[in-house]
């Protein structure tokens, strides 16, 4: 599937009868990046969340493409091209790394799985070693590897970076940016390191307690000294 446009109009959302995420309206044209930004708690795992269908929607529309996935199950969105890679990493510990990648490749031929392999080489060297046997690095590849191989036409990467250290992080951003250049997805990363999410995206979205507060260009943010320590925290610019 190629990359697909994301149009996000009025969304509420939230858990049973807790409202999150209040009025979301947002455009992200297809084969582009979007980071979104914002301090703990304030909604970017719920946003994700709901794109893939797993919290209770009150209302907006959600257009893959044009078209409405908002009333559809997680399972349909996944077929419609959505893919979350979750903030938990969600892997099958007692699995092997080829073993999980094979739960991804949603009927398309074994080969498939070099293509993981290609983007991830660690993933090869540990083909055979189970899921609870990797690093927090490597669990974030096999993670990121097994929904890629679903061939998503829009990706969610919820703080993929979190707990790692600073070379598997550099190896990871490297690996998105390739995927992101490709054209083949349309990418949401939700990410605390403001440099590393500046340095992916086109542009920049900041949710403060359920609302975008600011959605402009990554250059226009990094530019801007105050609103960053407005609404991110003071001293994430180095
Ligand atoms: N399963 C849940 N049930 C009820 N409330 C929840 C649930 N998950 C999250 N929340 C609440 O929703 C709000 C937004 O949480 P969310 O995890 O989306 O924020 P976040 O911006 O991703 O934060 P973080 O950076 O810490 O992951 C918080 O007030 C949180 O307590």
């Amino acid at each position: 599937m190629p990359a697909a446009s994301l149009d996000v109009r009025g969304l509420s959302a939230g858990y049973g009868p807790t409202v999150v995420l209040e009025d979301l309206s947002f455009s992200v044209p297809a084969g582009s990046r979007l980071s979104i930004l914002g301090r703990n708690g304030m909604g970017k795992t719920t946003l994700l969340a709901s794109l893939m269908g797993m919290t209770r929607r009150y209302g907006g529309e959600i257009r893959v493409d044009g078209s409405d996935i908002a009333s559809a199950k997680s399972s349909e969105r996944a077929m419609r091209g959505i893919g979350l890679v979750p903030q938990t990493r969600d892997i099958f510990r007692s699995l092997t790394v080829e073993e999980n990648l094979l739960v991804g490749i949603k009927g398309r031929p074994r080969s498939v799985i070099e293509e993981a392999y290609e983007m991830f080489p660690r993933l090869k060297e540990r083909r055979r070693n189970l899921g609870w046997q990797l690093s927090g690095g490597e669990q974030q590849m096999l993670s990121t590897a097994r929904t890629i191989l679903g061939r998503p036409s829009v990706l969610l990467l919820d703080e993929p970076l979190e707990g790692l250290a600073p070379v598997i992080c550099d190896e990871l951003m490297a690996a998105f940016s390739r995927l992101a250049a490709s054209g083949e997805m349309t990418i949401l990363l939700v990410e605390q390191r403001l440099e590393s999410a500046l340095d992916f995206a086109d542009s920049v979205m900041i949710l403060e307690r359920g609302r975008i507060v600011w959605q402009g260009t990554s250059e226009t943010l990094r530019s801007d000294h105050e609103l960053v320590e407005r609404y991110i925290g003071v001293g994430s610019l180095h």
